[in-house]
């Protein structure tokens, strides 16, 4: 076991879901809303941290709008990914697709170039000091209307070059995929790769509109496709790649205990998962710390740990060559180990 806690720390790995507005620890909460004169709802760390009990999507979603609401300047974004790059690169990742929910910030009076150029200066920096690579996937809050995506869409074209793609996140009951038809089609139009959230709390025909009318290159969660076979055969046939998120799936109620995680469940069926930490912020841990906690409760062992990693990089948005360099680098990492 501690012998699978080494192999896990140094292997090399992708991050593809990571929402970072969920990456705000406490500790940052409170030095942000000091440092903007921001009012919070806490009086410590151990306050903010008591209140990450969450029996559902919604309970937490709820408090990671409110504490969302430190980030004020570009500094604070800028800080904000470095921070989590740093950890990042402590988990040995090399790449990461970060999301980012510009709508959050703009409707409460932030302008959508002080959240890019913030991100943008935090992944540079970070690819200075790290080597670490990084791309941003903008999300349309799936709550609000089509409209307000058009819009949020229309504000991204200055930065399009660095953006990889667009996403679909926030409350999935309720908000099927068919509602962003319109704004994914023209994302595309315009060069734009397409993730989505389904199948994490909403039922397997949110998949299968994800795939049908959004056009998804890559399917975030997708724990609910296992409920229908026909659609788990139209997944792994397509190769598609799944960000699974293993402590968030545990800290919103979408398994009820480790041990009855379906990574491995999806890895036999011929999935192509990958483990990813979500909002490690509030879920109780960055991407490491995801592996481990399937080391801990599950049979999975060194050899799925490296196909899910593969994974990681095969399911990113990076030219191929990249992947190939990286590719290469996981077969040395796991040769060496092996030795
Ligand atoms: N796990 C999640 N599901 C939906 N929306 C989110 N926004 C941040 N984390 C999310
Ligand atoms: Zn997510």
């Amino acid at each position: 076991m501690a012998d699978l806690d080494a192999f896990i720390t140094g292997l090399p790995k992708a991050e593809l879901h990571l929402h970072i507005e969920g990456s705000l620890e406490p500790e940052q909460m409170f030095a942000f809303a000091k440092r903007n004169g921001v009012v919070i709802p806490f009086d410590s760390v151990e306050d903010i941290r008591a209140a990450y009990s969450f029996s559902r999507l919604q309970d937490f979603l709820d408090i990671y709008y409110q504490g969302a609401a430190v980030l004020q300047t570009e500094q604070d974004f800028r800080d904000l990914a470095y921070a989590y790059f740093t950890r990042a690169h402590a988990d040995a990742v090399r790449h990461a697709e970060i999301f980012f929910d510009p709508q959050t910030h703009t409707d409460r009076g932030i302008a959508f170039e002080t959240v890019a150029r913030g991100l943008f200066a935090g992944m540079d920096d970070a690819q200075r000091d790290f080597g670490i690579t990084s791309r941003l996937i903008l999300c349309f809050l799936r709550h609000l209307d089509e409209e307000a995506a058009f819009a949020t869409l229309a504000q991204a074209k200055p930065w399009l070059d660095r953006i990889a793609g667009v996403g679909l996140d926030s409350g999935e009951i309720g908000n099927p995929p068919s509602k962003f038809a319109r704004v994914f089609a023209a994302a595309a139009d315009q060069g734009l790769r397409r993730v989505a959230h389904a199948g994490e709390e909403g039922p397997p025909a949110y998949v299968t509109e994800a795939l049908d009318l959004l056009g998804i290159d890559r399917l975030d969660h997708g724990n609910r496709a296992l409920e229908d076979p026909a659609l788990v055969d139209r997944l792994a046939r397509a190769g598609m790649t799944l960000t699974v998120c293993p402590l968030s799936n545990l800290k919103l109620c979408v398994v009820n205990d480790m041990a009855a995680h379906p990574i491995p469940r999806m890895l036999a069926l011929g999935l192509k998962a990958t483990i990813n930490s979500d909002d490690p912020a509030y879920f109780g841990g960055y991407v490491n710390d995801n592996y481990r906690a399937l080391a801990a409760s599950t049979s999975l062992g060194r050899a799925d740990f490296a196909t899910l990693a593969r994974n990681s990089f095969t399911g990113s948005f990076l030219p191929p060559e990249e992947i190939a360099r990286h590719l290469a680098a996981l077969e040395t990492y796991v040769a060496e180990a092996a030795a």
